[in-house]
């Protein structure tokens, strides 16, 4: 058996052209994961709504943040991946779930090398039906498909993995040192509160009510929500935090549907009319810096905060490919690689 790595993020356009982001957010907002309606519903609401007007306003976005390289998700999970590559004998692949590169030639890439032993790794903390679940789905029909040869090990999400918090909680003390903020947003990715019903196993948990995801469940295996609680709680607790110094808000929802509440830019607004003149927000629901951290909280944030009459915004930058975060990474990846199976 030789074993090898396929990494995954989410994916971005292949450019800031109009026709090129409309092509990526068919692919993304068709899937059945995102937009969990069904078939005919999301038809018509994608192709015959989202897609006539979103690509122009969302390519202007996207041209706001690009790099010269290309798309700074893409560039920095490569980034990523480089420097694992330089830390591990063990092939690694990257892939997008949506875009190129995609998932079937991530693994045609380790198949070639003469892998039949993946460790599927969504680059996602949290576990989300519309990130980690799509992308293991998807994995899993490609495998049948084309690599029935090969088998996977998924990797848990890792929002309360020691290394994980350790990581994140000094990447934002090494940013904010000498840094004047009152308050420590951590601004997570927004879902709809369905998608929250749908990924409870226990069928009856999840209520996102006040204490749902502080009782302890099996549904929390799976509950975004709560993880994205247990990633702030758990940093906070580790940086020294004191109550109500730090609070959850949840950003870039889509649609007319009830998301996760309280929204993170209403949450800015509110914070600016009450007076706070110093923020600071970090995003951990993303390890890589994107359109989400760069425009709509770097900027469009910003600006809400200073409309309001706030001063200081100070935006945390995403793990990335820092020192830490690619060691922990690729030794998570060696103890996989060389576990020896006890007798
Ligand atoms: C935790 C990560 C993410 C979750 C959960 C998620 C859910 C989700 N997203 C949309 C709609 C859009 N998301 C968009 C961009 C985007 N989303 C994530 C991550 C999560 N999405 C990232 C990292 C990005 C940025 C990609 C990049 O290229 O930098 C977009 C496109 C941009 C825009 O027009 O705003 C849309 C649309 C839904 C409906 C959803 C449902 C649960
Ligand atoms: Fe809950
Ligand atoms: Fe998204």
């Amino acid at each position: 058996m030789s074993k090898g790595v396929l990494l995954v993020n989410l994916g971005s356009p292949d450019s800031t052209d109009p026709k090129d982001v409309k092509r990526y957010l068919g692919e993304f907002l068709m899937d059945e994961r995102v937009i969990d309606v069904p078939y005919w519903a999301r038809t018509l609401l994608v192709k015959g709504i989202v897609l006539n007007t979103r690509p122009k306003q969302s390519a202007a976005a996207y041209q706001k943040i690009w790099w010269d390289e290309g798309s700074p998700l893409i560039v920095l999970s490569e980034r990523l991946q480089s420097k694992i590559n330089e830390n591990t004998s063990i092939p690694i692949s990257l892939a997008m779930r949506y875009g190129t590169p995609n998932i079937h030639d991530g693994l045609k890439g380790l198949h070639d090398q003469g892998v039949d032993e993946v460790l599927l790794f969504p680059l996602y903390p949290q576990f989300a039906m519309a990130t980690t679940e799509t992308i293991l789905v998807l994995a899993e029909e490609l495998r049948k498909k084309y690599f029935p040869e090969m088998s996977f090990t998924n990797v848990p999400s890792f929002y309360n993995h020691p290394d994980y918090v350790r990581t994140l909680a000094n990447s934002i003390s090494e940013y904010l040192e000498g840094k004047k903020f009152e308050h420590l947003l951590f601004s997570y990715h927004g879902v709809p509160e369905r998608h929250i019903r749908k990924s409870d196993i226990t069928n009856s948990h999840c209520k996102i009510d006040g204490s749902c995801c502080k009782t302890p469940s099996t549904a929390h295996q799976f509950c975004y929500r709560h993880q994205c609680f247990e990633t702030t709680r758990l940093v906070a607790e580790t940086l020294g935090l004191k109550p109500n110094t730090y609070s959850v808000s949840f950003q870039s929802r889509l649609g007319f549907d009830p998301w996760l509440k309280p929204y993170t830019d209403r949450t800015i607004e509110r914070f600016g009319k009450q007076g706070m003149k110093n923020l600071a927000i970090v995003t951990p629901a993303f390890v890589s810096d994107c359109l989400e951290t760069l425009e709509e909280i770097a900027m469009e944030g910003q600006e809400i905060f200073h409309e309001v009459g706030g001063d200081q915004f100070h935006v945390v930058p995403c793990l990335n490919d820092r020192e830490e975060w690619v060691k922990v990474l690729s030794r998570w990846i060696d103890e996989w690689a060389f576990q020896t199976v006890e007798a």
